[in-house]
């Protein structure tokens, strides 16, 4: 079956980088989201960082023109039952993901394909609870989508091959590379970033280091891009630390129990980018250690 239309469900950090480059590549994106100011900030997101590829001569203006034409929003969540392939983006909470599943299976037509982003939750428990486990696929996206080359597609138990096939095609249309990751907490990237992250907290935690040391000594000593905390604060604490609890739950080895200090800022509303604050604070002309 031809995939053409795509729905993403969620309009924050990856939904809008993930209906950034479906759209690019020739699909038909429905996304949704909870609230409107989420979609609309999505749409300008999007808009923004295709200008960004056309003033980089890698878009042609009427290219993103076309892509973002292909671009359409919805609040209600039942419209993506006409697409052929869902992409659920949606906050990292295994309750809202399986409310939208339940939510969305009456509405969807036979072939259509399911998939979660989901950083580290379980694609064969996700897949249980729809009425098409073999038509299930873990499609995880890397931060920022539009960037990064890398998606990890994590088959549950019950997956069939027809379905891994159709997300591998996307991969290569979107120009991305696939790793196929066994269907255990947090695959492969989040299982040792994510870990790495908390081991800053709790180097910031005990007082080894201060926020800008931490993250100084880890790009110019190992040549990072971001600072383990600036990252931290890119990807949003609350999926940071959602990530570990899944680790820890998952796997039962203390080792990976979240940093209390993770833990606070969480509790503080303190989420990183997104929320204006976190181990940074970004509401002023240049971002300013919290710590
Ligand atoms: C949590 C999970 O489940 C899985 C995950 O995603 S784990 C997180 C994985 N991601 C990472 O590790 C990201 C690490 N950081 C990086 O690779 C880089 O810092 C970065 C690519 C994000 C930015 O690149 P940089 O060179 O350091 O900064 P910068 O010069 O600002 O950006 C380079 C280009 O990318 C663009 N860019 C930067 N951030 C962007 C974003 N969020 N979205 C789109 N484009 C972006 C910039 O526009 C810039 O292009 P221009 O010159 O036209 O402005
Ligand atoms: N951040 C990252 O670096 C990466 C994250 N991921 C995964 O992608 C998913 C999304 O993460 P991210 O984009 O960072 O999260 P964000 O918090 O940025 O965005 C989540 C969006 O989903 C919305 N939402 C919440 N509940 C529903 C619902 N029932 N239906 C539709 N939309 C809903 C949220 O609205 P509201 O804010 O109003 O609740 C928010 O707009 C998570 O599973 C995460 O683990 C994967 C790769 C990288």
């Amino acid at each position: 079956m031809e995939i053409q239309k795509i729905g993403v469900i969620g309009a924050g950090q990856m939904g809008n980088g993930i209906a950034h480059v479906m759209a690019v590549a020739g699909y038909d994106v429905l996304l949704n989201d909870i609230n409107q100011d989420a979609l609309d900030k999505a749409v300008a997101t999007i808009s923004r960082n295709l200008d960004r590829q056309v003033s980089k001569d890698q878009l042609s203006a009427e290219a993103k023109d076309a892509a973002m034409a292909r671009i359409k929003t919805t609040l209600q969540l039942p419209d993506l039952g006409q697409t052929d392939l869902v992409i659920e983006a949606a906050t990292e909470r295994e309750t809202v993901k399986q409310a939208i599943f339940d939510q969305l299976g009456p509405h969807l037509q036979p072939h259509t394909i399911l998939t979660s982003n989901t950083s580290s939750i379980s694609i064969t428990r996700l897949a249980s609870r729809t009425d098409r486990p073999e038509k299930f696929m873990g499609f995880h996206f890397m931060n920022p989508v539009p960037l990064m080359k890398l998606v990890e597609l994590i088959r549950g138990i019950a997956t069939d091959e027809p379905t891994y096939k159709a997300c591998l095609g996307i991969v290569e249309r979107l120009g991305k590379t696939a790793a196929s990751a066994e269907d255990f907490p947090a695959f492969i990237v989040n299982r040792i970033l994510i870990p790495m992250i908390n081991e800053a907290c709790y180097t910031l935690y005990e007082g080894v280091g201060n926020v800008a040391s931490i993250d100084s000594a880890m790009k110019l000593g190992a040549n990072h891009p971001m600072g383990p905390l600036q990252l931290a604060d890119f990807i949003g604490l609350d999926t940071c630390l959602a990530i570990m609890n899944v680790l820890h739950d998952g796997l039962a080895d203390t080792k990976y129990r979240p940093c209390p200090l993770l833990v606070k800022y969480v509790e503080a509303g303190w989420l990183g980018r997104k929320s204006g604050r976190g181990f940074y604070d970004y509401r002023g002309e240049t971002p300013v250690p919290t710590r």
